[in-house]
């Protein structure tokens, strides 16, 4: 078990992340907030690459950083720009990660096998990387980051740059491996947390605001999410008054998702609040056009 405990990151005057707690088992928890709201600090204090100016991250009651090496073993991490090497196979590449790690040369050679048969870049091991899509590179990632067959498995931002099709492929093998260790994800995108995670971690003006279920996250604004269709000249005014979550065009009516704290008008359908819709009405004043 991974424990988070009140930790408090400040970079200078700068409180990048206030008071934290959070406690992880095996499974797959998604880190989900805008950029800037602190993931990269928080999976860097997870990863021992800065360091909590409060509180403590204990994994089994020890403390991460007086574990030093012996966490290490223990870790596994994707950062958000992997550094990679163009002319390199992945059969050279991880077979050079391993080296770095210390990791005997006969046994390397058996888990890098094995590791690019469970990405399914087995095909591709000799090929160099340049021409590689960036669903190729990411599982190169993975593999790098299970090298050491880790308790604990970091990923952030690992999607970015996927096509759909990759993305699906990425999320399965998620899943795969978080049967038997802990997979923390950060992301700023609800797909790509929404089907496999176990539990999303979300973080809001420095502090953590959920760590649930996304069906208990969810039942936060049951009751609240409705869609009804408009006529165009009423969008405006509509839109000052209600939350709009999306909209799409229908003949000659606005379709419309929105929020609304007060009683219902007759022609408002009731509907099930989704992660996204959670989403982006926590982060109201923080989400822009990129994020969806
Ligand atoms: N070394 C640093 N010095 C000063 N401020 C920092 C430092 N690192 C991060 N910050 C600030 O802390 C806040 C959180 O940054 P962080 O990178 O953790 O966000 P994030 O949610 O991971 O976003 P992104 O996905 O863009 O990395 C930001 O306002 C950022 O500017």
């Amino acid at each position: 078990m991974l424990v988070v405990k009140n930790v408090t990151k400040n970079f200078g005057s700068f409180c990048a992340l206030k008071d934290i707690n959070l406690e992880f088992s095996n499974g797959v928890y998604g880190l989900l907030a805008p950029n800037g709201a602190g993931k990269t600090t928080l999976i860097k204090m997870l990863s021992t690459l800065i360091f909590p100016t409060k509180g403590e991250i204990l994994y089994n009651g020890s403390n991460i950083i007086e574990m030093d090496e012996q966490y290490r073993d223990l870790l596994g991490y994707l950062p958000q720009d992997f550094g990679f090497y163009n002319n390199y196979s992945p059969t050279q590449y991880l077979l050079y990660i391993a080296a770095l790690k210390g990791i005997d040369k006969k046994k390397a050679k058996d888990r890098v096998e094995e590791l690019l048969k469970l990405v399914a870049l087995e095909d591709v091991k000799g090929k160099k990387m340049k021409k590689f899509s960036g669903g190729m590179i990411q599982r190169v990632g993975i593999a790098q980051a299970m090298l050491n067959d880790p308790k604990i498995l970091i990923l952030d931002e690992p999607t970015a740059g996927l096509d759909p099709k990759e993305r699906v492929r990425f999320r399965n093998l998620l899943t795969d491996l978080a049967r038997d260790r802990i997979v923390i994800l950060s992301t700023h995108i609800v797909s790509d947390v929404e089907s496999i995670a176990n539990e999303i971690v979300m973080i809001k003006d420095q502090q953590l605001l959920y760590k649930d279920t996304i069906q208990n996250i969810c039942q936060m604004i049951e009751g609240m999410v409705y869609e009804t269709y408009i006529d165009y000249p009423e969008a405006a005014s509509f839109r000052k008054q209600y939350f709009s979550l999306s909209e799409k065009q229908e003949g000659n009516s606005l379709k419309l998702r929105f929020i609304s704290k007060t009683s219902p008008n007759t022609a408002w359908n009731s509907v099930s609040p989704s992660l996204e819709d959670v989403f982006l009405y926590i982060y109201q004043d923080m989400v822009t056009d990129d994020v969806l």
